[in-house]
């Protein structure tokens, strides 16, 4: 199966035979480092090798639509609950340059003490389970295919079914998991005995499997009651899962450390992050860094969290990332949905090659409060450390509440998370290994009592499931009603009939949302504006954040709500589209008969670029075809204009506009094609708009021939004359 751009992914096609999918590779792919390297006109200190297809920054239309990718892995995660919609997801996700596809697991998985099988629907994340892994592995092998580059899938190895959590990642070709058993003791309660005993099994097949790890510190920051106090405790946490990593035989190339600058404005954050970035870096310089936008202050705006994210990202580029994980800016008020997945991805590229090579210019300042607080940083988390052992060792630390507690280390508010060693879920549940136990498979820690002259430890059993795929019990399904398939069936309309209802985030789930602003306070505003919604039709409306403009004058709104309707596509009118002539054919036609056109931005407007770049050659524009133009500038009466078209006998008149303050753009097109009428040149010469609020319709509302609206290229206005003159030539000779 290969898929094609302008077709949908065939969900239905990838469930087929997924008991006989195998997966195509193990392990973690890095980015290709090119060096310093040159994109368009422009040289770049930090990128990895272009995609084959991939969507373009919005302004990369004025650099040759150039799409220069980070040097680093970017990650988005992506877990609505449906698996089969998230596919999609994933492919917008890879054409916008994410590489890392992370999979949250349905809530408090960690708790179910084995595997999950079949396709359930989640909630707050995907029921991890071999079909649906498979499924989705299958599609990004199609997925990677198709933008050019390796995908790596990746999911969470924790709770009491861990370890079996990781043999089924292991076998099915997950390229990287989460595993840090402080994770399950902290935050979900699992009993500290069986949780380190699970991580050293799990980390053992993971490393055998060439698993990239990351760890869970980043958890410590978003549950502390004050995320900057708790600096000195992730580097704790990092020491003791990457320690712990090692010991087990985990490579430092796959482990990876997760951290997340802990603020946010208002704070003065980088100053309160970037030491700790930079200890970060220096304790831990062997490993893998894994930065993470920080999620812990979203809301309701998601301006606010992009700006919060694009300050995490300078951090990395004033400090390192290997892996740049994306958090949606939707997160603190939806399921993360489609765009804003994809929004979130674009931050990242965008604000990581707008800072491509910042270190050649910037340095880091190590001799004043920097370089003070970085020392201190890590003399604290050495202190915490060491009472660690005082207290008698990890175990008992967090007995005594050490953990999140919202004290700046030594100082401690006795607020920690404290666990029994008794206690919590699995406790009592690990037995010591009798003297003649064996296990006869592959990647196992720990004690095993093997027969000696062994070549593999599975030859006793002809082969174990990590060296036999085929040994694998793929079950399929295990509930009839709560499946892939019934879901499917439900949206194939959506999918792949012509009905179109908008989607956030599940197939046909009709989710719009709107922003408006109203004259009146917050409180009523938020009312009046579940209302507009309401008589719009909406149902289900919720409004997603309100933004003050002022305590009485106003108040800006965002509601979203489902509608009731699809569309069908053929009830659609869509006009064909422009057919734009070669270059050749319309410089041809251009010598056939020479052309002369007037040209000027109109009224009390001061914007030349866009018309400069349809009308200069360098731009490619209309000259490059040898049409003449006289430019009158900018601010240019529209009578002007039109004298000037009289005087040069001129083909036609290309009227640029920008300003729409009250209509201002339509009045003086409006005012150019009366003086044309009135001065009789009207059917003779072609009346061209032009501007980035300009559309063919309004353009032709006011009589004009023709308008062109953002984007626009000089090919497309110079196709347009030539195509028009024949027009009227026709006409002449009929
Ligand atoms: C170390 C660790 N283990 C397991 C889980 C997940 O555990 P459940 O499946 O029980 O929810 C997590 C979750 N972190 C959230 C991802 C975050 N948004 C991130 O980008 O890292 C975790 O950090």
């Amino acid at each position: 199966m290969k898929l094609e751009k302008d077709k949908k992914i065939d969900i239905e096609e990838i469930l087929k035979d997924l008991d006989k999918y195998v997966p195509r590779r193990r392990g973690w792919h890095w980015r290709e480092d090119v060096g310093k390297h040159k994109i368009g006109d422009f040289e770049y200190y930090q990128v990895s090798k272009p995609l084959k297809n991939s969507i373009p920054l919005p302004a990369a239309k004025h650099f040759g639509n150039i799409d220069p990718q980070p040097d680093c892995v970017i990650t988005t995660e992506i877990a609505s609950g449906r698996f089969e919609d998230d596919i999609r997801r994933m492919r917008m996700a890879a054409w916008h340059g994410a590489d890392h596809i992370m999979v949250i697991r349905t809530l408090g998985q960690s708790h179910f003490d084995g595997l999950i099988e079949g396709t359930p629907e989640g909630v707050g994340g995907v029921p991890i389970s071999r079909k649906q892994i498979r499924a989705t592995r299958k599609a990004l092998d199609l997925i990677e295919d198709e933008v050019g580059r390796p995908i790596n899938f990746h999911s969470y190895v924790s709770g009491i079914a861990g370890p079996e959590v990781a043999v089924m990642f292991a076998e099915e070709g997950v390229n990287g998991a989460h595993q840090d058993p402080q994770y399950n003791v902290l935050y979900r309660n699992i009993n500290m005995v069986r949780s380190f005993v699970d991580a050293a099994v799990a980390k053992k097949i993971m490393a055998d499997a060439n698993i990239l790890q990351i760890d869970g510190a980043h958890n410590a920051n978003a549950t502390a009651k004050y995320g900057w106090k708790v600096m000195p405790e992730l580097l704790v946490q990092h020491a003791i899962n990457t320690l712990y990593s090692r010991k087990v035989g985990m490579k430092p190339e796959n482990i990876a450390l997760s951290t997340v600058p802990p603020n946010a404005p208002p704070t003065p954050s980088i100053r309160l992050d970037l030491p700790y970035a930079v200890a970060l870096r220096q304790l831990f310089k062997d490993y893998k860094m894994r930065a993470q936008m920080n999620t812990k202050y979203i809301e309701h705006d998601t301006r606010e969290a992009t700006v919060t994210h694009v300050l995490n990202l300078l951090i990395s580029r004033l400090t390192s990332a290997d892996i740049q994980s994306t958090i949606t800016p939707d997160e603190g008020r939806n399921v993360p949905w489609h765009y804003n997945n994809i929004n979130a991805i674009n931050t990242a590229k965008q604000a990581l090659i707008g800072m491509d090579g910042l270190k050649e210019m910037v340095k880091l300042n190590f001799d004043g409060e920097l370089g003070k607080k970085v020392r201190e940083l890590k003399m604290r988390a050495i202190l915490f450390m060491e009472e660690i052992l005082e207290v008698g060792g990890y175990f008992k630390a967090v007995e005594e509440g050490f953990f999140v507690d919202s004290g700046y280390y030594p100082e401690r508010n006795g607020d920690g998370i404290v666990r029994t060693i008794n206690g919590g879920i699995g406790a009592g549940t690990v037995y010591k290994r009798d003297k003649d136990y064996m296990a006869p498979v592959c990647s196992h820690f720990g004690y095993n009592n093997l027969p000696e002259g062994l070549n593999k430890p599975c030859d006793l059993i002809n082969g174990c499931t990590l060296c036999k795929h085929e040994k694998i019990q793929y079950i399929d399904e295990l509930d009839e009603s709560d499946n892939v398939e019934n879901r499917l069936k439900e949206t194939v309309e959506y999918r792949k009939g012509d009905k179109i209802k908008p989607e956030v985030e599940w197939a046909g789930d009709g989710i719009i949302s709107m922003n408006l602003f109203l004259p009146v306070d917050e409180r009523t505003a938020e009312y009046a504006a579940i209302k507009y919604a309401e008589k719009l039709g909406l149902t289900d409306v919720v409004v997603l954040g309100k933004l003050p403009m002022h305590p009485a004058e106003g108040t800006y709104v965002e509601v979203r709500g489902r509608v009731q309707f699809s569309i069908d596509k053929n009830e659609l009118e869509i006009p064909p589209q422009e057919e734009i002539l070669s270059d050749e054919e319309i410089e041809g036609d251009i010598k056939r008969k020479p052309m002369k056109v007037v040209a000027a931005t109109v009224g009390n407007d001061e914007h030349s670029v866009g018309l400069r770049e349809i009308l200069d050659i360098k731009h490619g524009g209309i000259e490059k075809y040898g049409i003449k133009f006289t430019y009158l500038g900018t601010s240019c009466p529209a009578e002007k204009l039109v004298d000037a078209a009289i005087e040069e006998n001129a083909d036609a008149i290309l009227v640029s506009t920008i300003i729409t303050h009250d209509d201002v753009h339509i009045k003086n097109m409006k005012k150019i094609h009366d003086f044309c009428v009135e001065k009789g040149i009207r059917d003779k010469v072609i009346l061209v708009g032009g501007g980035t609020q300009i559309t063919i319709d309004l353009a032709k509302s006011v009589g004009f021939d023709a308008g062109f609206g953002r984007g626009t290229k000089g090919n497309q206005v110079a196709s347009f004359l030539v195509k028009k003159r024949r027009e009227k030539e026709n006409e002449e000779n009929n």
